[in-house]
């Protein structure tokens, strides 16, 4: 279990994480999501005890990271999505982990084989891409056996293969009962391998729910309706209170309605349709809108605004899911 509390991390006058609480709970992937410079690595540098908050507590199980009596059994982490530098093989350096740990050499084996490098194992790490320098970081965080995951940005560097697998993999550590806290800048990645969302903007919470309601509630509903008396479908249905957007001539886009009164409507009034078609917004385009005031990077935010941030799009979880646990 990872908890946050009020957790806030200034830089001079910078906020990189302002007045962060979230719970992360065992048993399921968190993903931890939000656009450039939201956050995301300042916030796992203060969980992992690598800076120092300015105010509030990150705990993990409980106790601060370097109060853990056991921390790299404990917790693994994969922080900075860069190749190791060194000479050594990958085995190597695994294995000189692995020894200041006091891990057997068996568990080496096991990892090495874990992440798929064993056909490499013995080459030098330094050489490695940037995909299997992020295989061999995950290696490292898993050679403790740790019943907690810390992972920043683990898909950065990987083929789409590269990218099932380690989707695959946190999956599974999940349903062995560990606790998965991942971070991404991806919503499509993260809606198809979290079962549950933290979302920040601007170092502020956003969203923590499961992914489901979190699709559910960001993605516009819209019918599409194809009609050879589009402008007259469009006053029937705008009377009834739908929002129309015209997409061509005899296209339309039927938002806040559903699409079987969309089809009464018509036919009431006697108007052909030839096309009735339920859609949903890309998940994407809904996450981009949706955090699109804490942009950190984004020319057109104006940096003097509050942030939308500060209104949660999604409501935070209760205090009941809050002390759920599996
Ligand atoms: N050591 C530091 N000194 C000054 N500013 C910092 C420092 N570390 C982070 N920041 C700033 O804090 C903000 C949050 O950065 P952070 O790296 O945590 O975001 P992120 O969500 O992980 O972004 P990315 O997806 O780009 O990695 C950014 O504006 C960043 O420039």
């Amino acid at each position: 279990m990872i908890e946050a509390k009020n957790l806030t991390k200034r830089y001079g006058d910078k906020v990189a994480v302002d007045d962060l609480s979230f719970t992360v709970v065992p048993g399921r992937v968190t993903g931890f999501l939000g656009p450039n410079g939201a956050g995301k690595s300042t916030t796992m540098r203060l969980l992992l005890g690598l800076d120092k908050p300015t105010r509030g507590d990150a705990r993990i199980h409980g106790v601060h990271y370097r109060d853990l009596p056991s921390p790299l059994r404990t917790v693994g982490a994969l922080l900075e999505a860069k190749a190791v530098h060194t000479g050594r093989s990958a085995y190597n350096h695994l294995l000189v982990l692995a020894q200041t740990q006091g891990i057997d050499r068996k568990r080496v084996d096991e990892v090495v084989e874990l992440v798929g490098l064993t056909g490499v194992a013995r080459k030098r790490a330094g050489g490695f891409s940037l995909g299997m320098g992020q295989r061999l970081g995950i290696a490292a965080a898993l050679l403790g056996d740790p019943q907690v995951l810390i992972l920043d940005e683990p898909v950065n560097g990987l083929d789409p293969e590269g990218i099932v697998w380690i989707r695959t993999l946190m999956q599974r550590l999940a349903s062995e009962g560990r606790t998965v806290f991942v971070s991404s800048h991806l919503m499509n990645e993260m809606a198809v391998t979290a079962e549950h969302l933290i979302v920040i903007g601007r170092g502020r919470l956003i969203a923590d729910c499961s992914t489901e309601e979190f699709v559910e509630r960001s993605t516009e509903k819209a019918v599409t309706v194809r009609s050879p008396d589009a402008a007259r479908l469009s006053e029937v249905l705008a009377a009834e209170g739908a929002k129309i957007r015209p997409d061509g001539d005899a296209l339309l886009t039927v938002i806040d309605m559903e699409a079987p009164r969309v089809g009464e409507l018509a036919a009431a009034e006697g108007l052909v349709l030839h096309e009735l078609t339920p859609t949903r917004g890309s998940l994407e385009s809904a996450f981009m809108e949706l955090t699109r005031d804490s942009v950190e990077y984004d020319a057109a935010a104006a940096p003097a605004a509050a942030p939308a941030a500060a209104q949660p799009a999604v409501q935070p979880a209760g205090p009941a899911e809050k002390g759920e646990a599996r």
